[in-house]
């Protein structure tokens, strides 16, 4: 018999990953505020599901399944009374977050491992309301289509749970630290903030950035992070980029020490060999050759699946 576990609140996220789950095979309860109001978010989430299917998005014998793996709860004691494992998703506010979490963790057997998915509220102030393992699972919308939950705690079953969880749901899972934005808003976030200031100064308009970002660099992000493109484009050339910006835009532009202290070293990246992913000189070839590849691929992929 497949595991049995829940989610609370089944809005844009919950949703989301309870269809994820009952499609990776789990038996998925679902409770949000109401009797009523989780039946009608059940119907709405198998539609979605069948949606998918029809469109060849998922596979159809286990979207076929998802009828009979996602169920509507009575209420949120319901959903979780045997539940391996509770995802909560109930909205981003401290209040209803520590009462659905208090709810949780009162009806949840003991062992249970509850994770919520903030985006941004302090675990500790969370954890407050949970007398047991308590991490963040933090997801990202689509949570069908995305790969990556990040995941931050210090309890290390509990994190060895969810990662075996979520690698049979087909999520790639990162351990981050419990700060704030966790990491992956950290970064976007500082990409929009200077997004926003680029429109707000009256430089480019909203169109222009966003053609500007994925036609250039955001168009290695689907097969290289900011290190790898580091490595490639070579140290010593972003050292120098950062020293004239910084020149214009201040202080949030000066040369990262630790680029700084590499560059000093002779540790230009992928042209001396190193670099921060420290890329071995006879792998070199082989990752450029991978570049190549994947834009190539990735330039057929835009031309087959047109913008909406
Ligand atoms: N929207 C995103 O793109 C996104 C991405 C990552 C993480 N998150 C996080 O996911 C969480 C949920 O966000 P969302 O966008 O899905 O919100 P949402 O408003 O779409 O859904 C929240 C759901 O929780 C229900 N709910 C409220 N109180 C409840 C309670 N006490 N018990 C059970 N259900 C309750 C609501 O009725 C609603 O259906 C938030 O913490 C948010 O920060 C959101």
């Amino acid at each position: 018999m497949t595991e049995q576990l829940a989610v609370v609140g089944g809005g844009y996220m919950g949703g989301g990953i309870a269809q994820t789950l009952a499609l990776a095979g789990f038996r998925v309860a679902l409770a949000d505020v109401d009797a009523r109001t989780t039946r009608d978010l059940r119907e709405k989430l198998i539609m979605g599901v069948q949606r998918y299917a029809e469109q060849g998005l998922v596979d159809r014998d286990a979207a076929r399944r998802v009828p009979e793996l996602l169920t509507a709860a009575g209420s949120v004691a319901e959903a979780v009374g045997e539940a391996v494992y509770v995802s909560e998703a109930v909205p981003e506010d401290l209040r209803i977050k520590r009462t659905a979490l208090a709810a949780i963790a009162t009806a949840a057997p003991e062992r249970t491992v509850i994770a919520t998915n903030t985006s941004s509220l302090p675990l500790d102030a969370l954890a407050e309301a949970v007398d047991r393992p308590f991490i963040a699972a933090h997801w990202f919308n689509p949570a069908p289509f995305l790969p990556l939950v990040e995941l931050a705690g210090d309890d290390e079953d509990a994190l060895a749970l969810a990662e075996r969880l979520l690698a049979r749901a087909g999520k790639i899972t990162v351990r981050v630290p419990a700060v704030p934005g966790f990491l992956a808003n950290r970064l976007q976030f500082a990409l929009f903030r200077e997004a926003a200031m680029i429109v707000e100064e009256g430089l480019a308009t909203p169109e222009q950035v966003d053609l500007v970002v994925s036609n250039s660099f955001g168009y290695r992000l689907p097969f290289f992070g900011p290190f790898q493109v580091a490595d490639i484009a070579g140290l010593d050339v972003y050292a120098a980029s950062y020293a004239t910006l910084v020149e214009r835009y201040g202080d949030r532009f000066s040369v990262p020490p630790s680029l700084a202290e590499r560059v000093a070293a002779g540790d230009l990246g992928l042209k001396t060999s190193g670099g921060y992913r420290q890329t071995p000189a006879d792998r070199r070839d082989a990752l450029q050759d991978y570049r190549d590849h994947a834009f190539t691929a990735l330039a057929a992929l835009r031309a087959k699946v047109s913008p909406a």
